[in-house]
């Protein structure tokens, strides 16, 4: 690394994306920054604005949100102030030191009529107030900066913090069953994929004279669908094998689980853009799986088992 390369500034420390990048750019020996609460708030647009001008950093990761969907309901300003303001002010202070930004979107800026994968460029609808807060964000970024890149991903898990994975294992040890909606079609995307992802993009982005065709938005999502119920088998299954209690999964209607925000009931995202664009696409999300699942309750018993015994067998432990 020449030592007038700017470096990568990363707003959000304990979220499920932020982990994965810092876990990813430690491990690369690369040079970042993290902005993170309290002292960069994105609540508090002057203390984003501060972080950004003193680290004059090429490029801007905003990996922070407000992603509590439900409560988003009861805490609209939050919700806007976070994903919308917030975003715009991170946005705007990357533009002032000529730095592009790096941001995150959800595939819940759409209602969800679609039968085939949405595009970019199909309009967004979203249903509850965290998909609108997103979507504005979306607008404010691109507004107040060009040298943009929107990701939109989806159904973000990982071995880090809240999300669906993490709550189908507490279940799987809590309950006999678990009753999962079946009719709510989406891309589960592993958080340390994004990250590789990024990793990726930020040489191109930071580029002193890049492509004008690596900004705008992009769909960035595991590859294959699934629903909800889908997803929850095969983590209890993938968690079976590791050890974990195989608790019965079944399918029910979105009629029957009954939340405060509504979900799109198909919100499957076309990734030919990323890959049209950037050569580069996100492997299936069942592979992803089971790497965090490794992470989180150990390789599979029968590998391990496997794993030994070609151990033994190659006189390692005899
Ligand atoms: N989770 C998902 O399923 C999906 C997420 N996305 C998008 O991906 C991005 C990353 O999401 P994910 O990693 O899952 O998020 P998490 O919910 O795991 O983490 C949220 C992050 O945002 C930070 N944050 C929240 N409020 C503020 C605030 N006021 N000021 C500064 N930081 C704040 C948190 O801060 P702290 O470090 O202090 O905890 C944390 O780092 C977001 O843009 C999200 O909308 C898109 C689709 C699906
Ligand atoms: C826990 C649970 C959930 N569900 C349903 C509720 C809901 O329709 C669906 C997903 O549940 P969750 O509330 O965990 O997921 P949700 O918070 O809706 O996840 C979303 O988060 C935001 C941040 C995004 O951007 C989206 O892409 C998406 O990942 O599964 C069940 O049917 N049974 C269960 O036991
Ligand atoms: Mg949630």
């Amino acid at each position: 690394m020449t030592s007038d390369e700017r470096s990568i500034l990363i707003i959000g420390r304990h979220g499920q994306v932020s982990r994965s990048l810092i876990e990813l750019l430690e491990a690369g020996g690369q040079r970042f920054t993290v902005a993170g609460r309290p002292e960069a708030d994105l609540r508090d647009p002057q203390s984003v604005r501060r972080a950004i001008l003193a680290a004059r950093p090429s490029v801007v990761v905003n990996a922070a949100a407000y992603t509590a969907v439900d409560k988003a309901k009861d805490e609209p300003d939050a919700a806007f102030a976070v994903n919308a303001a917030g975003a715009e002010a991170a946005a705007k202070a990357a533009a002032d030191v000529d730095a592009t930004i790096i941001h995150f979107s959800t595939d819940y800026v759409f209602d969800g009529s679609k039968r085939v994968p949405y595009v970019e460029t199909d309009p967004v609808a979203p249903l509850g107030i965290y998909g609108r807060s997103k979507q504005e964000g979306e607008d404010r970024v691109a507004q107040a900066n060009p040298k943009h890149i929107i990701l939109r991903t989806a159904w973000v898990f990982s071995p880090f913090g809240s999300n669906f994975v993490r709550t189908m294992l507490r279940l799987s040890v809590e309950r006999p069953e678990i009753k999962v909606v079946a009719d709510q079609r989406g891309n589960p995307t592993f958080a340390p994929d994004l990250a590789d992802l990024v990793g990726k993009l930020i040489p191109l982005a930071s580029a002193s004279s890049p492509d004008p065709r690596i900004f705008g938005t992009f769909h960035a999502v595991n590859r294959n669908e699934t629903t909800w119920f889908g997803f929850a088998q095969a983590i209890i299954e993938g968690a079976a094998r590791r050890g974990g209690r195989d608790i019965g999964v079944l399918p029910i209607g979105t009629k029957d689980y009954p939340t405060k925000a509504a979900r799109p009931a198909y919100s499957v995202l076309s990734t030919e853009k990323l890959r049209a664009v950037y050569g580069l696409e996100l492997r299936p999300w069942r592979d992803a799986l089971s790497d965090c699942l490794d992470r989180l309750a150990g390789p599979p018993r029968d590998e391990a088992a496997e794993h030994s015994q070609q151990i033994n067998r190659a006189g390692k432990f005899a």
